[in-house]
């Protein structure tokens, strides 16, 4: 086989570090074929759906891949925008933004590219991008604060098949997690504290997460304490006392047990228990996206209304607000540490080997 070569390196181009943001992937357009295209890559992923693949892939092409595409169209519709689907959209605002928090903190040059796991612009798109601007260290950011074998260890899989066909690797680094990160807790505090001067305190704060089957969890995967954690943090340092608050699990995806308890049932059920304002922040999410903006601010508000709730309010994620950027440049920084300090300059750039040549020497 064919290793490819690196034709974005010169042995003469300083070693600039790039980060990759990743993110999950959404579909190219809300419409049932690009739904389908995109459902049928992430289905696919064997790190998604843990099952015998022979039986799998009769139930989702010969079931879910037939009816899915157009509902899930249709809630995509609902929330699409001038530019784009919303996870796409904020991902590529933290792209841009992280840019140039970073080189203002480190004093030199680096590039920040995006790839999504699932669809376009696709990881190995965004590794590509890194390479052709030559950035030989690498720190791969997937934007999940919590780990899972889901999405985590999914993009670290994409990351490798990727690498498996470079000839020259870049040194590399891929964060796995910041669920209890003090930069992460404090940035989620002061957006719940600012979007409560506005809309009030509600009687109970919901920390909404995406949920997963059950038998992940008792399988070893850790998801849900980190869920669990980043929750308690926040709790703690907003000093809500133990009934303002409470943990649910959200996007339940066919007929097994998953995390519980369900954000629906409980939307549903907390009017009857004398709730009836309450706010919903879902900070698995670190761009909205479609679990958000349809399932959570359309989907559950109707629910609790319905349900006799008076007041229901979504707290936007973090997506680019000033003190998220601020974070992930720290959190960026924090591993990136031993990079900064291996002067670029060691390498001879382009400008400096055309003026030896110039000189003759
Ligand atoms: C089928 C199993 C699924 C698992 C397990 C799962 C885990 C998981 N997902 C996210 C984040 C997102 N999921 C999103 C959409 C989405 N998720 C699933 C299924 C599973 N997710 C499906 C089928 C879909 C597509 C929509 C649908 O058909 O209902 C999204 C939004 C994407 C967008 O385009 O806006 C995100 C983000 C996490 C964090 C997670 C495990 C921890
Ligand atoms: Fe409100
Ligand atoms: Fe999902």
């Amino acid at each position: 086989m064919a290793f490819k070569g690196s034709p974005g390196f010169t042995h003469d181009q300083p070693d600039q570090i790039g980060i990759l943001l990743t993110n999950l992937g959404t579909p190219d357009a809300p419409d049932s074929g690009a739904v389908r295209r995109y459902l049928a890559e992430f289905l696919a992923d064997p790190r998604i759906v843990e099952m015998p693949r022979w039986l799998w892939r009769i139930i989702l092409h010969g079931v879910i891949l037939r009816i899915r595409p157009p509902k899930v169209a249709h809630a995509y519709a609902s929330v699409w925008r001038e530019d784009g689907s919303p996870l796409l959209v904020y991902t590529r605002k933290q792209a841009r933004a992280l840019q140039p928090a970073l080189e203002n903190l480190f004093q030199q040059p680096v590039t920040v590219a995006m790839g999504m796991r699932y669809g376009t612009p696709s990881l190995a798109a965004g590794l590509n991008e890194l390479k052709a601007a030559g950035a030989r260290r690498i720190l791969v950011l997937p934007l999940y604060p919590q780990y899972s074998a889901t999405t985590t260890a999914s993009t670290f899989d994409a990351i490798a098949d990727e690498l498996k066909t470079w000839r020259w690797l870049p040194e590399l680094h891929m964060l796995t997690q910041y669920h209890d990160h003090p930069g992460y807790i404090s940035a989620l505090c002061t957006t719940i504290e600012q979007f409560q001067q506005q809309h009030g305190i509600p009687q109970k704060l919901l920390f909404s997460f995406h949920g997963l089957p059950k038998r992940y969890l008792l399988a070893g995967d850790p998801y849900f304490c980190q869920c669990h954690k980043t929750a308690r943090l926040v709790a703690e340092q907003l000093g809500l006392a133990d009934d303002a608050w409470q943990v649910t699990f959200q996007s339940r995806f066919g007929r097994e047990e998953w995390l519980q308890p369900y954000t629906d049932f409980t939307l549903k059920a907390l009017p009857g228990e004398g709730i009836r304002h309450v706010q919903v922040i879902s900070p698995g999410f670190a761009s909205d996206c479609l679990e958000t903006l349809e399932e959570i601010d359309m989907q559950n508000r109707e629910f609790f209304l319905k349900a006799g709730g008076e007041h229901f309010d979504y707290i936007p994620a973090l997506n680019d607000r000033p003190e998220h950027i601020r974070f992930l440049a720290d959190l960026v920084s924090e591993h990136t540490g031993a990079w900064q300090s291996v002067p670029i300059a060691d390498a001879v750039t382009r400008e400096q080997l055309a003026k030896k040549e110039g000189a003759g020497q």
